[in-house]
């Protein structure tokens, strides 16, 4: 299957005003196209109309589903500025490659990236779509929306099945579809498929993506996945590879805040440690209110070790519950929190948790994994782990048991990662946070 391509057509209404003189690069050609600015809280409109002199040549292609990089229909026009309208204020493109795009959370994010929310309102994206023969004729409706919301940043939206075609030149490589773990399936069958999943996509990256893509791999079990992913892609630096705990690290700063009675951003320095399950460790050691240590603000200290720890914990559980599905809304937040703290400067003083290799870790936990920890990025897409943390003997232990959860992991996935024969000896409560 090939991948097809689609380009919004008449550029890119919704500039906001403060924005004209930032036009964009591909505006057609052969069409005239007026702004016409509106009041400084609205958005701008680029109305655009074909001049009756001019002969109307769009370069529309013929659709070819069976060849590559094919354009859509309508919208393949090819985009071009009249000299005079060049310019240099846009940023080079930047290619963002979804899998699992037709699904849930994808649906929530491709939105925001399109937006400029993520990256930036002066920063030109394209979007390459991986979906399956399932999900395609979804896919191309997902494409169609994000045309017609006419996106100014959005310069093109491809879709395809085959990652060896998708993931071409992808910069960041945002892993989203999985299998969920249906009824009576055991852990050891979701690691293996979904798995597999990883362990080609992972070939896929190694073989056609940047040298330094940035992978953030949010299918479950995401730990264990980047894992796969990152052990078959050896050309990338294990260290581009995280696995989203940010939204664990998000609903345990709620939670916090909740109890003592402030807003949710005076809460930060907030660890999660280790897995994205059950297991995971929601650190209110090192965390702070207020600049405050927790222990100092909430005194009720049986609540942070039980109450708070387990709800974080089983948060994604408890949603499902309420709203029938898992987190999509707040997971596609996390997503977008988890990319701007790699492209951002960290706030002094703070930190972010985010699922990464562990090796070269400098708290003693077991090397070879893909485990949550605190860390700080100067803004650049990389990270460095935070060394000043403290530890008690409740972390520690608590700290143990994820590490032991994700070692297990790791030995059930080695016919994945080309470390011998796998043997399942998962312990038993071994659980997604959505799983209760
Ligand atoms: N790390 C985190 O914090 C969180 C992780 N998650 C995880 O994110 C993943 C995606 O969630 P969500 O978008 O809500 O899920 P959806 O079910 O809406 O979409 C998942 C996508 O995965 C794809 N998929 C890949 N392989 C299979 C398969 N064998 N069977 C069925 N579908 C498959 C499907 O797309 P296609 O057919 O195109 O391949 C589907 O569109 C899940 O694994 C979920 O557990 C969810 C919340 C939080
Ligand atoms: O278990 C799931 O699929 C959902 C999940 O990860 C979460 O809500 O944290």
């Amino acid at each position: 299957m090939a991948v097809t391509q689609f380009n919004p057509a008449c550029s890119k209404p919704r500039l906001h005003s403060s924005q004209l003189s930032f036009l964009p690069r591909n505006l057609p050609r052969h069409r005239h196209c007026s702004f016409a600015p509106l009041r400084r809280t609205q958005h701008a409109r680029i109305s655009c109309s074909v001049a009756p002199n001019e002969v109307q040549v769009p370069a529309v292609k013929t659709p070819d589903p069976k060849s590559k990089a094919e354009c859509y229909g309508v919208f393949c026009l090819t985009y071009d500025l009249r000299a005079e309208e060049e310019t240099r204020s846009w940023k080079k493109l930047i290619n963002i490659a979804v899998s699992g795009a037709a699904g849930m959370i994808a649906n929530h994010l491709l939105f925001k990236l399109a937006s400029g929310e993520v990256f930036g309102p002066d920063q030109p994206i394209a979007l390459k779509l991986l979906g399956s023969e399932r999900s395609i004729q979804a896919l191309e409706g997902v494409a169609m929306e994000l045309e017609d919301s006419l996106f100014p940043l959005l310069r093109e939206v491809s879709i395809g099945i085959d990652p060896y075609e998708v993931f071409q030149d992808a910069e960041w490589a945002l892993l989203i579809g999985a299998k969920p773990r249906g009824p009576g399936m055991e852990r050891a069958d979701l690691l293996d498929i979904n798995g597999q999943i990883y362990a080609a996509q992972g070939r896929a990256l190694n073989a056609v993506a940047s040298r330094n893509v940035k992978v953030i791999v949010v299918g479950n079990p995401c730990n264990t996945n980047a894992l796969i992913c990152l052990k078959n892609a050896p050309n990338i630096p294990a260290k581009n590879f995280h696995a989203l705990t940010r939204l664990d690290e998000n609903r345990a700063k709620c939670q916090l805040a909740l109890k003592a009675g402030v807003f949710y951003d005076k809460v930060s320095n907030m660890t999660i440690w280790g897995n994205h399950s059950t297991t995971q460790v929601p650190d209110f050691l090192n965390a702070k209110i207020n600049g405050l240590p927790v222990k100092e603000v909430v005194k009720d200290h049986k609540w942070l070790e039980e109450e708070f720890t387990e709800k974080v914990q089983k948060r994604g559980g408890a949603l499902i519950q309420k709203w029938g599905r898992s987190s999509a809304a707040s997971t596609s937040v996390s997503i977008v929190d988890a990319i701007r703290s790699l492209v951002t400067p960290t706030p002094e003083g703070d930190w972010f948790s985010s699922g990464v290799y562990s090796n070269g870790n400098p708290y003693g936990i077991a090397e070879g994994i893909v485990f949550s920890m605190p860390c700080r990025s100067k803004g650049d897409g990389d990270y460095e782990l935070v060394k000043d943390v403290i530890f008690d003997d409740y972390l520690r232990k608590r700290i143990a048991k994820t590490e032991a959860e994700l070692l297990a992991e790791k030995r059930c996935v080695a016919h994945l990662t080309g470390e011998g024969i796998a043997v399942c000896d998962l312990p038993g409560d071994t659980m997604l946070p959505g799983e209760m």
